[in-house]
């Protein structure tokens, strides 16, 4: 199976996952001074309000949080976007103790740890598992953590890893609504990109938020971390 260790790490995984080696792949490092500005594209909008949160389970890379997907009660919608995409699951990437956990870099700079929040096109698929193979599939809003204060709301999560500390172990997560983790702007850079682990389906329309949130070092702390890593040896 794929992980981040020597063997099975981000360069081995073209071996099993040949699109590793396609035209666009993702992460990317984000250069802000070559970013094209694009006058026709208009603001995202993010209509969470009556999401609904099922559970928080650990997948063996992360911990995720999914959504009932069932209906178009909460979307993303504009943006470079033809149409809304259905919240699916949102899950992060922390970093090791003191490295760096974030995809993207912005000019080379990596941030603390990076959330994606993952939606899926409706309109056009019937599933997400079509959607997730297909190039307008799926859109997926990338949030940077830094650190500084305690984030008010992500306690939720990190109080919630306990539950969840072994591979395949999901537990309720009821009511919990994304929209808390977001920063107050959603400017945005936006590129056609993949998933950033395998099966690396190059399916993601990525909208990444300038702004990040501020989330203290004891919130994705030793504890939350050791959760991570002792029940992720390979991250
Ligand atoms: C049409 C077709 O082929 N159907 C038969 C496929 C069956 C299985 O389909 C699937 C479809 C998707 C998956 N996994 C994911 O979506 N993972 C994922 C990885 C990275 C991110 S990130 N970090 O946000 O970029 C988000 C999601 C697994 C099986
Ligand atoms: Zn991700």
């Amino acid at each position: 199976h794929w992980g981040y260790g020597k063997e099975d790490g981000p360069s081995a995984w073209h071996r099993q996952y040949p699109v590793a080696k396609g035209n666009r792949q993702s992460p990317i490092d984000i250069i802000p001074n070559e970013a094209r500005r694009d006058s026709t594209l208009g603001p995202i909008f993010l209509k969470y309000d009556q999401c609904r949160s099922l559970n928080i389970a650990n997948n063996g890379h992360s911990v995720v949080v999914e959504f009932d997907d069932s209906d178009d009660r909460s979307v993303v919608l504009g943006g470079p976007l033809d149409n809304p995409y259905r919240l699916k699951q949102f899950h992060f990437h922390w970093g090791g103790k003191g490295c760096e956990g974030s995809e993207h870099t912005v000019a080379g700079v990596g941030y603390a740890s990076e959330l994606h929040v993952v939606h899926w096109n409706a309109v056009k698929y019937k599933t997400y598992n079509d959607a997730a193979a297909a190039p307008d599939g799926l859109a997926v809003l990338g949030i940077f953590l830094e650190l500084g204060d305690d984030h008010r709301w992500l306690h939720m999560i990190t109080d919630a890893l306990y539950m969840v500390k072994f591979k395949g172990s999901a537990t309720d997560f009821k009511g919990f609504n994304p929209k808390c983790l977001l920063p107050s702007s959603l400017h945005y850079w936006t590129y056609l990109g993949s998933l950033t682990t395998p099966p690396l389906h190059e399916s993601v329309t990525w909208i990444v938020l300038k702004e990040p949130i501020v989330v203290s070092e004891k919130q994705v702390s030793a504890a939350a971390l050791n959760i991570i890593h002792k029940t992720f040896p390979t991250v």
